[in-house]
């Protein structure tokens, strides 16, 4: 199952310098061993924001609510989370 997932991070101005670098840090391996294993399939920037635009393929509803509130960032996230199916004119048989 596939998933657009919008994060915005908001790190308050004033939080502790040496914990926001752990975090992000945390954040960054967390996420690369998931693009590794397939499940956090692209990552976007969004140009001009501490924002991405990401696609999960992942095996339920359940699976992703789990991925996503273990994020190291979690607490400094909003997110807005679509589901995808494939699109009849896809040439692409993974679009799904
Ligand atoms: O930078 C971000 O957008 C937040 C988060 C997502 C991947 C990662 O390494 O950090």
């Amino acid at each position: 199952m596939l998933f657009q997932v919008e994060m915005d991070v908001n790190i308050p101005i004033g939080f502790d310098a040496e914990e926001g670098a752990r975090l992000k840090a945390a954040e960054k391996a967390r996420f690369q061993d998931l693009q590794r294993a397939g499940t956090w399939r692209h990552i976007w920037r969004v140009v001009g924001q501490y924002a991405n635009v990401s696609i999960f393929d992942v095996a339920s509803n359940a699976e992703l609510h789990d991925i996503l509130m273990s994020l190291p960032l979690y607490p400094f996230m909003t997110m807005r989370v679509t589901a995808l199916c494939r699109h009849p004119s896809s040439l692409h048989d993974d679009d799904r």
